[in-house]
């Protein structure tokens, strides 16, 4: 059994006030005994070009200390949704970390798709104007078993999921933001169709809408078993989801519907470069 805690909160101007933030609602649900708290894409900036280079950190900064403090503090695991990152080079990626329950670092993805789309009249975003894509499909161990990690965008690519399950995740984590064009239609159905294709749980955490913020945040953040139910939805407004979930579904759906093992891998297979 697993206690997944999932944040969905409302990006502040300031990321001081933001962490700050975080924190006081954490604990609040402190006292439902979470394993694993997860956060939105992008939580500590507002979701804009503009704003990436503003609030972007070099690794080990403030953001980073503050989600390694939390984990150790309250003893969870964190999937601390994403940041803006820059390097040495002023690159600039959309970074997601997890840490570990001591504060250790025990995966970073940076995305690898980006986001750049123009459906007419409709949702424009063009992330390659400002940000760098990662080039690493991101898969580590935990005390529950493998997981799987990617962002937002990443998680159209039924490759991308694939490949980290073929790596061995059980679960994959997805810090998104979906917006009112894509939400709508795509949300349920990716998150759905990712877990019943590769018989894990999907878990995708986004932040409450801001009717302020130039980008309107679709919300929504959902949790997905290995049978493709939806265990747990939020609506658009700042809330917290907690679920439980049984890891031993995994294998039960795996055994009564062998979809893994069916695959006809003597006629195709699907390899990472
Ligand atoms: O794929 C979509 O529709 C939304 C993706 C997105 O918002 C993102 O990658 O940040």
């Amino acid at each position: 059994m697993l206690n997944i805690l999932q944040l969905q909160i409302k990006v502040l101007s300031s990321k001081e006030q933001t962490l700050n933030y975080i924190e006081a609602y954490l604990k609040k649900f402190l006292h439902l005994q979470p394993d694993i708290v997860t956060l939105p894409e992008m939580f500590n900036c507002p979701y804009n070009n503009k704003s990436f280079p503003l609030y972007a950190e070099f690794e080990g900064d403030i953001t980073y200390k503050f989600c390694q403090n939390l984990a150790k503090k309250y003893n969870i695991y964190l999937s601390a949704g994403s940041i803006p990152e820059k390097d040495a080079q002023n690159h600039l990626f959309n970074t997601a970390y997890v840490f570990d329950n001591n504060g250790n670092c025990i995966a970073k993805h940076r995305k690898m798709h980006l986001f750049d789309i123009d459906v007419k009249n409709s949702q424009h975003f063009k992330e390659s104007d400002t940000l760098s894509a990662g080039n690493n499909i991101t898969v580590f161990d935990t005390k529950w078993g493998k997981m799987g990690l990617c962002i937002c965008y990443d998680f159209r690519f039924p490759e991308l999921a694939r490949l980290m399950v073929d790596l061995g995740a059980k679960i994959i984590l997805v810090p998104a933001a979906f917006n009112m064009t894509t939400g709508p239609l795509h949300w349920e159905l990716l998150f759905q169709s990712r877990a019943v294709d590769n018989q894990v749980f999907t878990i995708g955490t986004a932040p409450a809408r801001n009717l302020n913020a130039s980008y309107h945040s679709y919300g929504h953040s959902i949790i997905v078993s290995p049978w493709g139910k939806i265990l747990n939805q939020a609506d658009f407004e700042e809330t917290a989801l907690f679920t439980t979930i049984n890891l031993n579904e995994i294998n039960l759906v795996r055994e009564q519907i062998p979809l893994l093992r069916h695959r006809r891998l003597d006629i195709y297979e699907l390899t990472q470069k």
